[in-house]
């Protein structure tokens, strides 16, 4: 990419700002060498009187790569004190507050269920505070019951007296504090109220390589029947922020698996959904560690949490 690309970090409007301004800078691809002071859990709470459960982080910055005059918004440190290394210099704290995320569904639950796990073996800086589903007695629905997770209904059943109005839904979202909306395998169309309550925050995870095989009438089998029937060798998934059409938001991350030539649907669906739970759980860690970055020509990509400067 272009060295003179503008590269600008954008925060969720309910997610606590860094305590720095975020600010564009006319950045190459190499930033100096930030990392984060996730890796050093020791480090984390106790020495620095940072709550529990929140990450933080200090910003040294290389002042031979970095004229003074710019202001660094990542919150990263290499170092395994607090101290700066020579030719560094502290710059800032940030603290980045433990997300809460709602995940819709309407099936089995499988892509929630990686989730879930890695907030609980604590990969993910976040929690899943809410389910939200159209099918009260899927298996998804009753995953979350059996760990103690609300479940909604939204939309309800044709057939049911009453429901909440996307209205109704987007308050009680709030009400639980949530910062990022995932969609695994909810097969209802979002209401563009709760597209723009949750401006940039709600994301979706398709069984294909977007822009192929997407839309109304794509979704379970029938993306994987379809991605066959094309002949296409490969398939995999991608996961892309909701707008208030199906599958056409901007794409944040995808895998790639082949598609073989013997392949039945059932077979190429397991394959593709292998790699769905990686990298599901790779692109929410990012999110709740705030690594999500936005190219001047509107693509969004994550910085990479072992070497801050790279992005994918
Ligand atoms: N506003 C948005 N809502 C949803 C999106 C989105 O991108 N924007 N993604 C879908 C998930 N999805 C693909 O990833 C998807 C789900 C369902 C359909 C579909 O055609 N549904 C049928 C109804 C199916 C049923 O009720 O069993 C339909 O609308 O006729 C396409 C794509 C989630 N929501
Ligand atoms: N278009 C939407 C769509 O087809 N989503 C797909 O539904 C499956 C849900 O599985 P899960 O319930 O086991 O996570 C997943 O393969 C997901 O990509």
């Amino acid at each position: 990419m272009e060295a003179q690309q503008i590269i600008s970090r954008f925060c969720p409007k309910s997610s606590l700002a860094p305590s720095i301004p975020m600010v564009k800078q006319p950045f190459s691809l190499n930033f100096p060498h930030l990392h984060s002071l996730s890796s050093y859990p020791f480090l984390q709470s106790q020495n620095l009187g940072v709550p529990t459960g929140a990450l933080h982080a200090i910003s040294f910055v290389n002042k031979e790569v970095y004229p003074s005059s710019w202001r660094i918004w990542c919150s990263k440190s290499s170092s395994s004190t607090a101290e700066p290394e020579e030719g560094h210099e502290v710059r800032a704290q940030v603290t980045v507050r433990r997300k809460k995320l709602a995940v819709f569904v309407s099936g089995g639950g499988s892509n929630f269920r990686s989730i879930h796990e890695a907030s609980k073996r604590g990969s993910l800086h976040g929690d899943v505070t809410v389910l939200v589903t159209n099918k009260r007695d899927c298996g998804g629905a009753q995953y979350a019951r059996n760990n103690g997770i609300p479940v909604i209904l939204f939309p309800k059943a044709k057939d049911e007296p009453e429901g909440l109005s996307p209205s109704d839904l987007v308050d009680t979202l709030r009400k639980f504090e949530v910062d990022f909306v995932l969609l695994a395998g909810y097969l209802k169309l979002i209401p563009v109220e709760l597209i723009r309550a949750y401006e940039r925050s709600i994301y979706n995870i398709h069984p294909s390589l977007l822009p192929a095989f997407g839309g109304k009438g794509y979704y379970g089998m029938k993306v994987h029947k379809a991605v066959i029937a094309s002949g296409a060798r490969f398939s995999g998934p991608t996961i892309h922020f909701v707008d208030e059409h199906y599958d056409t938001g901007r794409i944040l991350a995808q895998r790639v698996v082949p598609v073989l030539a013997n392949d039945t649907a059932e077979e190429l669906a397991a394959r593709v959904l292998n790699e769905e739970h990686q990298l599901y759980v790779e692109v929410v860690e990012a999110l709740c560690e705030e690594r999500v970055v936005w190219r001047e020509d509107g693509v969004p990509l994550i910085q990479s949490k072992e070497n801050p400067n790279e992005f994918w």
